[in-house]
């Protein structure tokens, strides 16, 4: 017989979110053990070695202003930003027509422009009264929540190149269709990242600055400060609770056994696990009706920036497929040159239906239409095809379909006896960044905190362990 490993609280998931929580919990003084299926931390922030000590960010890079949260605990951690490569021309491939453009908000012309301003300064209005700890509470959470933001696009939005440009910059910004999410859930999202002009842009805003030695470094630190390492390879598949604490079941046989479980997942993979009693239906609910976008990330690596010398800033928005949005990646070294491109949304479910050779070839002519044939050819190509991750299985993160919010929304930080809720999804600001993982991990902490100190661990919990 298998017996549990006791601790005060059991964590699940390596990530950002469960490793601050971690943290804070090991801070307080308590006995923590972070629990995590893959066979590293980090989760959806990845580094890939590009060689010389230079690396490559596979999952989330980006943070800017208002990211206090993500910043601060970097700085705890020692590790710096830098600014994203943000000199030269972009690019904005339209309509079948490649058009340069250099300013904040790519132009389409005075009545597409307009529109497009419009939309935002609209959104951006309507966002404001949700508020992002309680979106069913918004004046009009009922009316929001029963559409799609791409059904509200075709009344508000009439001019068709502006809704183009909108939609791309939704697909950019969240890897989902505006068909696809709730008008409140985008709202809601709007407002906790500080309006829309902040979340699309680089200079000033959310893709303005990165993290010195990628941002799975932060993850990577988070778990050497802890007093015991997390245990890698150990998917959790069953949280079962008694009068007296939690039994977590592995996949590998191994029972831990705590007076407390954050659970620090993204929806789908909660939804996974099963729990005794099992969650309230509402909640079940909630996670049935939270999907992930679609993101790839690719990541193109050459000698050099080459595109750089012909003076492109490598930032491209396209409403061609595959990709979408691209940047130039290269490392604060200046070599090797790496272009990252994004395929999102829609062209991201149609790429993953092909066989990952011509997925490549088709993001390949994508780069080499916008900075020559040299682009054809890079010496290196990385992937992020977070979809196929068993572990992750969506990105950049999960978001509400109509009805969800309003439905069901207030259950989604409400903890399920001795089993509270962390990761980004269940962040008030930030949502769905590296930010949100932070802040969530820090309120699933708080909550264990305020509970574990009104109510001692059992004594088994505090003893059952050496060392
Ligand atoms: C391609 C891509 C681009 C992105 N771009 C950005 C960006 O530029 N800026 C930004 O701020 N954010 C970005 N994001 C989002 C950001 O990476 C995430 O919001 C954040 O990393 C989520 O952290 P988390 O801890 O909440 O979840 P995760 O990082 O998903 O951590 C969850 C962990 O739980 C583990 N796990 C899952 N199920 C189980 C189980 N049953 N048992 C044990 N372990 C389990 C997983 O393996 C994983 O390690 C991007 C994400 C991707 C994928
Ligand atoms: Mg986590």
């Amino acid at each position: 017989m298998t017996t549990p490993v006791h601790s005060d609280v059991v964590v699940v998931g390596a990530g950002i979110s469960g490793l601050v929580a971690a943290r804070r919990i090991a801070e307080a003084g308590y006995r923590v053990r972070v629990v995590e299926a893959r066979d590293r931390v980090g989760g959806r922030t990845l580094n890939a070695d590009l060689g010389d000590g230079q690396v490559a960010e596979v999952g989330g890079q980006f943070t800017g202003p208002g990211q206090d949260a993500i910043q601060r605990v970097a700085a705890e951690l020692g590790v710096t930003t830098y600014a994203t490569h943000d000199t030269g021309t972009h690019l904005l491939d339209l309509g079948g027509r490649i058009r340069p453009w250099s300013v904040s908000e790519p132009w389409i012309g005075p009545a597409a422009s307009l529109s497009f301003l419009a939309a935002q300064r609209r959104l951006n209005r309507m966002a404001a009264t949700v508020p992002p700890h309680e979106p069913w509470r918004a004046p009009r959470a009922r009316e929001w929540d029963a559409e799609t933001l791409g059904g509200w696009m075709r009344r508000h939005v009439p001019v068709p190149r502006a809704r183009v440009l909108l939609a791309m910059a939704v697909r950019a910004v969240w890897a989902f269709e505006p068909e696809d999410v709730s008008l409140l859930h985008v709202l809601a999202c709007v407002n906790a990242g500080d309006g829309l002009q902040r979340l699309m842009r680089t200079r000033d805003g959310a893709q303005q600055d990165r993290f010195t030695g990628g941002s799975q470094r932060i993850s990577e630190l988070l778990a050497d400060g802890l007093p015991e390492p997390p245990l890698l390879r150990h998917p959790v598949r069953r949280v079962v609770q008694d009068g007296t604490g939690v039994t977590v079941h592995t996949g590998p046989g191994t029972l831990l056994r705590a007076d407390r479980v954050v659970v620090a997942v993204p929806p789908q993979l909660a939804a996974r696990i099963a729990f005794e009693p099992r969650m309230p239906p509402g909640r079940e609910q909630l996670l049935a009706r939270s999907p992930q976008g679609t993101a790839l990330k690719y990541l193109a690596v050459y000698d050099e920036p080459f595109w750089r010398a012909a003076g492109f800033s490598g930032q491209v928005a396209s409403d061609r497929a595959p990709v979408a949005s691209a940047f130039d990646n290269t490392p604060p070294a200046g070599r090797p040159g790496v272009l990252l491109g994004f395929a999102v949304g829609g062209p991201a479910r149609r790429l993953l239906e092909l066989p990952p050779p011509v997925r490549q070839e088709r993001v390949l002519a994508s780069f080499a239409r916008w900075f020559g044939e040299r682009a054809r050819t890079p010496r290196q190509v990385i992937v992020g095809s977070w979809s196929e991750e068993e572990w992750t299985r969506g990105c950049y993160a999960g978001y509400l379909t109509p009805g969800a919010w309003t439905a069901h929304g207030h259950l989604l930080r409400e903890p399920h006896g001795r089993v509270h809720w962390a990761g980004s999804e269940t962040a008030t600001r930030w949502i769905g960044f590296m930010d949100g993982a932070v802040t969530a991990g820090e309120r699933a902490a708080a909550e264990v905190l305020t509970a574990t100190a009104a109510r001692p661990a059992p004594v088994g919990a505090r003893d059952g362990r050496s060392g």
